[in-house]
């Protein structure tokens, strides 16, 4: 929501939501804290309400009006108590607003019906009037509807109850009355400028979480878009096995860990006999088929830690760590006899594929691109000396 929308969607009178769903966020969002905040409040509201009962004691004695205001602070200090609990436990801010509602209400009547039993203590009551209607507006927590609401039926029943029981004359109505018109005023504003400062505030923060959602979706996005960048780069499409690229960066790797540990490093330069024709008599696609049947062949004659590469075309690279002349030879020789071994289907059913193998054994400190020329010369020479062969 961009600051502009924000002061659109929020009621200029209530303070509220236009939007109903909004609304209900924002009160949800909050719930916790009213709940809190309103039994603190209540508590408190309590305490002060049963206080009072002891002024009562020493204007009144032991009274009949003192024993009907004592009934009243009972009632009134037993309803917040049991309000408190009851909002401790149920009461859900964004649909029960009733319920927080109500203790507004018993408050105000039981301020009221002071008036007709203490009419000589008129003063100390207004000023009464006037805290509890800040209090209703800022002290309790409560939506501004519901707080002007009750702060206007405080208002009209206390000046009604002080002309009714008090006698207070018109100049005195008129005084009192404009005081609370002030304290509402006041109280009102407040409140108001509150409740929109929250709800923007809650608005940006919404905002910023949708943008905080949307960006982590993005990285996410951009992530895996990487991972398949990265795959397209290192693996070659057709038979999965690395590219040259990446071939050349790992072999690197194992040659350099083979020459400080001293150990033997050899490499295979593999290439499909004849293949041409393959792809002349039966197609490119089966061509396809019959290299990705031969990579498999050569990987299940290879160990975990050899490393295979497509150097290009129908050649394949092989690395092969810790492996002398004699393992390379044993491993070549497996090599070439799983490709023979592949069964073909259909027309070349009574054909064998071969593929013919060049060995190089790194000599210490050679760097990979001499050994892999070396591999190839091999290779190049078991082609001019009939193919399907092993040459170390
Ligand atoms: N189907 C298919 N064919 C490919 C691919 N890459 C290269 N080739 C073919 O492999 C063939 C290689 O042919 P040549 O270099 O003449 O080698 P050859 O026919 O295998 O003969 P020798 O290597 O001398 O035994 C060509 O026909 C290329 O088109 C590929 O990815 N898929």
């Amino acid at each position: 929501m961009s600051e502009q929308k924000t002061n659109n969607d929020i009621h200029w009178l209530t303070g509220q939501f236009r939007d109903w769903s909004d609304e209900l966020k924002y009160r949800g969002s909050i719930e916790k804290r009213v709940r809190l905040e309103t039994r603190l409040a209540l508590i408190v509201v309590a305490v002060i309400f049963a206080l009072f009962g002891i002024t009562d004691y020493n204007l009144l004695g032991l009274t009949r009006e003192y024993y009907l205001l004592l009934a009243m602070r009972i009632t009134v200090v037993s309803s917040c108590l049991a309000l408190a609990f009851i909002i401790g436990r149920w009461g859900g801010f964004a649909k029960s607003v009733w319920l927080h509602a109500l203790p507004l209400w018993i408050v105000a009547t039981g301020i009221v019906l002071i008036v007709p039993l203490r009419p000589e203590s008129l003063l100390t009551q207004v000023t009464a009037i006037v805290v509890a209607i800040m209090a209703f507006y800022l002290l309790i927590p409560n939506l501004l509807t519901v707080s002007a609401l009750a702060s206007l039926f405080l208002s009209i029943s206390f000046i009604t109850a002080a002309v009714v029981f008090a006698g207070i004359t018109l100049v005195g109505t008129i005084t009192i009355g404009l005081l609370i018109i002030v304290a509402n005023i006041v109280g009102y504003t407040a409140l108001l400028r509150i409740e929109i400062l929250q709800r923007k505030q809650f608005a940006l923060l919404c905002e910023e979480r949708e943008q905080n959602q949307h960006l982590q979706k993005e990285i996410a996005h951009r992530q895996s878009l990487e991972d398949q960048l990265r795959m397209a780069a290192e693996l070659d499409a057709l038979t999965g096995v690395d590219s040259r690229g990446h071939f050349m960066k790992r072999a690197k790797a194992l040659l350099q860990r083979s020459s400080y540990e001293k150990a033997p490093f050899s490499l295979f330069m593999i290439d499909v006999d004849h293949f041409k024709r393959v792809n002349d008599t039966w197609g490119h696609t089966y061509g396809d088929r019959i290299l990705t049947r031969i990579v498999d062949a050569c990987q299940q004659s290879l160990r975990p830690n050899d490393i295979i590469g497509r150097f290009g075309g129908e050649e394949f690279v092989v690395g092969l760590p810790c492996t002398d002349e004699e393992a390379a030879q044993a491993i070549a020789k497996r090599i070439k006899d799983s490709v023979a071994a592949i069964e073909l289907e259909g027309e070349m059913s009574n054909q064998r594929l071969s593929v013919t193998i060049g060995v190089a054994v790194a000599s210490p400190d050679e760097d990979l691109d001499s050994v892999i020329m070396r591999a190839d010369d091999k290779l190049y020479i078991g082609k001019r000396e009939g193919r399907n062969r092993v040459v170390v």
